[in-house]
């Protein structure tokens, strides 16, 4: 029987849907959750009900750790570029969808985690102390790639964006509130419930002409994934597949699991 990581709940009175991450412990983003990921988008895309979506997790502490390492390390080229795709097809999803997106993050939220939170459309946090939000690319000796900074720039700006990858800078809630990566903190039994008031508030604006100005906002990045796809996967192939860069893959996952024990 074929794994679910993540749950659709649809409201048709509201035309919300709501998708939770399920995928314990960590939500990373395997082959397999990113394909789901953007097999449900492109279903409530299709579903002219369905105006706007909720993106949360079910797993405490944690919105989602990312891309899953373990689909960078130790596979075949074709392997990893099979992934790429799959991560392609997940932004372009989400970054490109006409519906109202608002991520509820409840709980940290690096590197990738972080990519599906920017490409929504408001983003509320828990005001927990210990989470953390950001691109932390560089701590692992990798690059966020052109789209994975374009999407930050449009959220944060190019000066605070230059600083924030170039360090890899994890914020705690109130600093990714101040540096404009999230718009809202609230507290964890609240979270819900704001983000559905968000979302009627944006359902108030008529819907040809919110999609006209996201389009027109976010279109010229789309594009240019769109126009070099497979050139993106095969210098994500080359790149990833380097010996220097999966000894600090390696080194990384031996860490997180030193930091456990
Ligand atoms: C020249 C230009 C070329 C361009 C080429 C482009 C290249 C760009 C490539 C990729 C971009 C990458 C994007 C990413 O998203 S990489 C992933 C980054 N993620 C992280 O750094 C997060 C790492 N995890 C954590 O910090 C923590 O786990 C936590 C804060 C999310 C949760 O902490 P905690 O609750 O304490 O849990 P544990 O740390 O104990 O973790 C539990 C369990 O899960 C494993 N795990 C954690 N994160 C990941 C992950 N991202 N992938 C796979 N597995 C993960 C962890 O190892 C533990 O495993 P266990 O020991 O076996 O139980």
């Amino acid at each position: 029987q074929r794994r679910m990581f993540t749950n659709v709940e649809m409201d048709n009175s509201t035309g919300v849907a709501v998708i939770k991450m399920n995928s314990p412990p960590v939500n990373s983003l395997s082959l397999e959750f990113l394909t789901e990921f953007a097999i449900n988008m492109e279903k409530l895309e299709m579903d002219r009900g369905c105006r706007g979506v909720i993106l949360t997790s079910s797993v405490p502490r944690i919105f989602s750790a990312g891309l899953d390492i373990t689909e960078m390390y130790g596979k075949t080229p074709e392997h990893c570029g099979a992934f790429w795709r799959a991560v392609q097809e997940m932004w372009l999803k989400l970054y490109g969808s006409s519906m109202i997106t608002i991520a509820a993050i409840n709980g940290s939220s690096p590197a990738g985690g972080c990519l599906m939170a920017i490409s929504c459309d408001y983003r509320i946090m828990t005001d927990y102390p210990k989470y953390s939000i950001g691109l932390n690319e560089t701590k692992l000796g990798i690059v966020a790639p052109f789209w994975f900074k374009d999407t930050m720039i449009n959220c944060i700006g190019n000066r605070a964006t230059e600083h924030s990858l170039q360090l890899g800078l994890q914020y705690n809630p109130p600093e990714a509130l101040k540096v404009g990566l999230v718009d809202q903190l609230e507290t964890e039994d609240k979270l819900m419930t704001t983000a559905s008031s968000v979302m009627s508030q944006w359902l108030a604006i008529p819907d040809h002409a919110r999609q006209i100005t996201k389009s027109m906002m976010r279109k010229p990045i789309i594009d240019q994934l769109l126009r070099q796809r497979e050139a993106d996967v095969q210098n994500f192939v080359k790149f990833i597949t380097k010996d220097s860069i999966q000894k600090s893959l390696q080194m990384y996952m031996e860490m997180l699991k030193q930091k456990k024990g």
